[in-house]
């Protein structure tokens, strides 16, 4: 805007503000106005003229006016009073002419206060888990005589019998509720083939050590005792080689004259050894598949090999499919190994539209995407294609469809069935991840929960007063305990004990000493980090151990008694030298042979200390380890667990140290605040004093070391 319309403005304006000053003067007049007694003018008493300041002020909003589209009052907060603000419109009093120009104020924005974490957890809850039964730890059932009932167990008289020879004598808590739930009274639940009424899956979280492994091996063996012709109907899924061989013999001792047939496949075989061991019949086409096993345990990778590459391997008939160590199997995405497990359940969506040629044809180990292309094969059912059909009985009822049919005609043949694969999956640390559980496909799953008393909320029955978490759902049962699992807060047996111990990098390998020759930290599994930190570690302790032995010798030859600066050094040789320690690497470096070797060895009390990374931090069942130190700490909790569960097993005693290096305190005691068990982990100190005399021996070793190393 230039000069000129600006005065022009200016002027327009003075004049507007003169003439509605002159108005209110007449109208003043006509209402007798009144002066103030002590002389001051009322508000409207105003100069006859306006100032420079007014007029210039007056220009301003002039200006300012024309670029707006719609006029606006500026409003303080003081003008409306606040609590204005909540009386609705409608109801509040006639306003008053100031009132009425003010604009509401609206309150400032403030940030809502966050969700709880516990809020946040319930967040979408399945309800699978909302009807979890949590089940106290300490819960236990005494198995019931062999010639009265069951007491509702399920358990058959043989079973009953077997269990009491092998010197189980009560059911532990988890298998105190998955028993009747797996071996329902009515026989048709417990039939191998269920194709009208499928039955439901299972997800377990119960507590390392608590008796998983029986509570998914006594209902498979009960059931499938009452097949006829064998077929591949468990399938059980597991992590490692090791555990694989651990669960056979599981198997087998509860197995002891059922007659049941149990095969592994893990890779420690040749390919078409293992393939001898699994098929009957590998030379002719046969739909309904062969198998030479009625349990199969297996790693997933050997167990896709022999999908895509087995002839006649089929796993239609499944009755059961155990995922074991659950939410480390799903962690695994390798070769998309549960979608070919879960498709080669499922019937492909063939129609009834086959040529006989097609079954005649060799049995596609994997269906091609069996579940999402259906075939477009055309029925021509000629003289000349015609071959011997296959026996139903050959093919579970929800493969039937995969014979020559009437397609006219309904029958139980065109009835649509379901497989009848129960799937079981147990873990201690099951996840609760959504996206990994839904890739199960699971059907109507039933939540099995050993939960020790909540630090959160009501809880199971073994803490019933417990005080209620604000965020808990009232409706959901099993309160706290329940959001503890939704939590991810897992429950250790009761029996453990852990301790942790902050030192630094240096003083780290001599607390491990002194833990061995003070605490008697034997029978033990220390886990390291790596192989590569494994083999330091037992070279470094060897070296130890020579250097203890050597100074031993040299107070012998010089009959030292008093000799200055190594006295605690000889009385901490002494008081060990009757022992020698047995300490023994276990890595993935070794070949499998001699894996299992040092295994039995250190079963056999011949090793007595077995350092390993965590290749057998998951699973492993060594009753007699007394003690597990996690020489480098675990980076997570779901490890932390799995490691110290490696002791205190079925009800026995059992301590967990934790060797924190001081610049990952914070990180480990952030990791069990998170968990709400940092107050169950104890602190020790080590002194310096208390290391003293194990240092001049420690020194030597590192030299050797060191000088070992530098070598090669
Ligand atoms: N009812 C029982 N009575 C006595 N011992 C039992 C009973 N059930 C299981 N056990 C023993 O308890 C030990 C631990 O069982 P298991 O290996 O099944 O634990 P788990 O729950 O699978 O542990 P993890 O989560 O560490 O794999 C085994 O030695 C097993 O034989």
């Amino acid at each position: 805007m230039d000069g000129t319309a600006i005065a022009k403005d200016k002027t327009k304006a003075k004049q507007r503000y003169l003439k509605r000053k002159k108005e209110r003067r007449k109208i003043n007049k006509n209402k007798k106005p009144e002066k103030s007694r002590d002389g001051e003018d009322t508000e409207d008493d105003e100069d006859p003229e306006p100032d420079e300041e007014e007029e210039e002020a007056a220009a301003v909003e002039v200006a300012v006016e024309k670029n707006r589209p719609t006029k606006r009052r500026k409003v303080t907060e003081d003008s409306v009073p606040v609590e204005t603000l909540a009386v609705p419109h409608s109801k509040s009093p006639p306003p008053t002419p100031q009132a009425s120009e003010a604009l509401p104020i609206f309150p400032l924005p403030v940030l809502p206060n966050p969700p709880s974490k516990s809020a946040l957890a319930l967040q979408g809850l399945d309800k699978a888990l909302e009807d979890a039964s949590i089940i106290a730890p300490s819960t236990t059932l005494a198995i019931p005589p062999v010639d009265g009932t069951d007491a509702g167990t399920g358990l058959s008289q043989k079973m009953r019998k077997r269990l009491l020879e092998l010197g189980i004598t009560e059911l532990f808590a988890v298998q105190t509720s998955l028993l009747p739930f797996l071996l329902p009274p009515n026989p048709f639940n417990k039939a191998l083939y269920q194709p009208y009424n499928p039955p439901r899956d299972v997800c377990v979280s119960a507590p390392t050590g608590s008796g998983k492994t029986l509570a998914y091996v006594v209902p498979i063996v009960e059931i499938l005792s009452s097949r006829i012709v064998t077929r591949l109907r468990a399938l059980v899924i597991l992590p490692t080689r090791d555990l694989v061989m651990q669960v056979r013999e599981t198997f087998e001792a509860v197995n002891k004259g059922r007659g049941l047939k149990i095969g592994t496949a893990t890779g420690q075989h040749s390919f078409s050894h293992e393939q001898a061991q699994l098929i009957g019949d590998r030379d002719t086409s046969l739909r309904g598949g062969s198998s030479k096993v009625d349990i199969l345990i297996c790693t997933p990778g050997r167990l896709i090999d022999h999908l895509k590459e087995t002839p006649n391997f089929s796993l239609q008939h499944l009755r059961f499919l155990v995922v074991d160590e659950a939410d480390r199997l799903l962690a695994q995405s390798f070769q998309d190994w549960l979608i070919q497990v879960l498709a080669a359940t499922r019937p492909p969506k063939y129609t009834f539209s086959h040529t006989l040629d097609d079954l005649a044809r060799p049995l596609s180990p994997l269906p091609p995407s069996s579940s999402s292309t259906p075939t477009t094969s055309t029925s021509t059912l000629t003289s000349n294609t015609l071959h011997p059909t296959p026996t139903p009985d050959a093919l579970a009822p929800s493969f039937l469809q995969l014979l020559p049919s009437l397609p006219d005609v309904p029958s139980f043949l065109t009835e649509k069935k379901e497989p009848s694969c129960q799937k079981l999956l147990f873990s201690a640390t099951l996840t609760r991840d959504p996206g990994k559980i839904a890739a199960l496909e699971l059907r109507n799953p039933k939540y099995f929960v050993v939960q020790g008393p909540s630090s959160t909320g009501t809880s199971t029955s073994a803490n019933p007063n417990a005080a209620a978490d604000d965020d808990y759902p009232d409706h959901l049962e099993g309160g706290g305990a329940l959001l503890d699992v939704v939590m991810e807060k897992f429950t250790m047996p009761a029996t453990l004990k852990e301790h942790m111990v902050v030192c630094s990098a240096y003083q780290k390998p001599v607390v491990f000493f002194h833990l061995v020759h003070s605490h008697n930290v034997t029978n033990a599994l220390v886990f390291t980090k790596s192989a590569e930190s494994t083999d330091r570690l037992v070279r470094l302790f060897g070296f130890f151990q020579d250097a203890r032995k050597g100074l031993k010798g040299l107070k012998d030859m010089k009959g030292l008694k008093d000799m200055n600066g190594l006295k605690e050094s000889e009385e901490s040789a002494e008081s060990a030298e009757s022992t020698q320690i047995v300490v023994q690497a276990y890595s993935s470096d070794l070949p499998p042979a001699e894996r299992k070797s040092i295994l039995e060895k250190f079963k056999a009390r011949e090793i007595q200390i077995l350092v390993c990374s965590d290749l057998i931090s998951r699973g492993i069942d060594i009753s007699h380890v007394e003690h597990v130190v996690s020489y480098d700490s675990p980076v997570d909790m779901r490890k932390y667990v799995h490691r110290v569960g490696r002791t205190a097993r079925a009800g026995r005693e059992g301590d967990a140290w934790t060797l924190v290096e001081e610049q990952e305190a914070r990180h480990f005691k952030t990791m069990m605040r998170d968990a709400q068990h940092l107050s169950d982990v104890k602190r020790m100190r080590v002194g310096e004093q208390d290391l003293a005399g194990l240092i001049p021996c420690y020194e030597t070793a590192l030299a050797n070391l060191k000088e070992v190393y530098s070598r090669s």
